[in-house]
């Protein structure tokens, strides 16, 4: 599981911070794939043998596997197996809940003897708190990826509710930074709210940001580098639907390469204007 610095010697060698969202839904896949024993697998592995050397994460999100109960769990734990070791490969769950039953969701993500899996960080929600969080943390080397501010519409809803120190959003990432350092936690951001990245780098200036957003839901990968990239880098930037999905034909995997290299190549451009290559 990459530590801190190895993702960020992976982001330099790759010259990328991509990271392919896997949320694979098997009504949207090419149709000559259901043939195979396990279509969503296959579709998986075929993503990912197109895509593994132009990003530096995957993030499979569970609510795509578990949908499908024990299938879909067992895509989860076959395209867990597949995933490159040199990525950071998130689980994207968005947990939150009472500590011990956080201490069965660690165990469910992140203990192969338990559970088969073992992904390397999994997104939390933090409205139930710090003992809703730290027992994630308990697991050596693992992350936590905590909410912050959320790209969907909804996000006005709660996170930018006036409190005495500021937006709810600042509230959460200020005080969650006291839990763990910027070796354990990161903070979703979403790249539609790419002018508040000042903020929020306010309170978190070195963690690294986990950011979607881009691609089906519009946001400006230019925009949320120009607030949010730091001398390490300090971005994964997501994109799920307009790389899986470039193409439902024959030529998925190509179009999927052709999508995120499109990407990588104007993050390499990013990443040179902010000196991190
Ligand atoms: O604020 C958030 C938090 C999580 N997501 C998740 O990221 C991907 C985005 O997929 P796209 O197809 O690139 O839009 C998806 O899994 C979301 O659940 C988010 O979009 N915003």
């Amino acid at each position: 599981m990459p530590s801190r610095q190895q993702l960020i010697q992976q982001i330099k060698i790759k010259k990328s911070f991509l990271c392919v969202g896997l949320d694979t839904d098997i009504q949207k896949i090419p149709s000559f794939l259901l043939d195979h024993e396990d279509p969503v697998y296959e579709f998986n592995r075929q993503i990912i043998d197109a895509t593994r050397d132009l990003c530096v994460s995957y993030k499979p999100n569970s609510a795509f596997y578990e949908s499908r109960g024990v299938k879909g769990l067992q895509s989860l734990a076959k395209t867990w197996q597949y995933l490159p070791q040199e990525c950071l490969n998130i689980i994207d769950a968005k947990r939150g809940d009472l500590g011990n039953t956080t201490d069965m969701y660690a165990k469910a993500f992140f203990d192969e003897a338990s559970s088969g899996l073992s992904f390397d960080a999994i997104t939390v929600a933090p409205y139930m708190g710090a003992d809703s969080v730290t027992p994630y943390l308990s697991y050596d080397g693992k992350w936590v990826i905590l909410l912050g501010l959320t790209s969907n519409s909804g996000s006005k809803d709660f996170q930018y509710l006036v409190t005495k120190g500021g937006y709810l959003y600042e509230e959460v990432v200020k005080k969650a930074a006291t839990w763990a350092g910027d070796d354990r936690m990161m903070f979703v951001v979403g790249a539609t709210k790419s002018t508040e990245f000042t903020n929020i780098r306010k309170y978190a200036p070195n963690h690294f940001l986990l950011v979607p957003g881009v691609g089906a839901q519009g946001g400006s990968l230019a925009d949320v580098c120009q607030y949010g990239i730091t001398k390490d880098c300090g971005l994964i930037v997501n994109a799920s639907r307009s790389i899986i999905y470039a193409s439902n034909g024959r030529d998925f995997a190509e179009a999927a390469r052709a999508e995120a290299q499109s990407l990588q190549q104007q993050m390499q451009l990013e990443l040179e204007k902010a000196g991190v290559i």
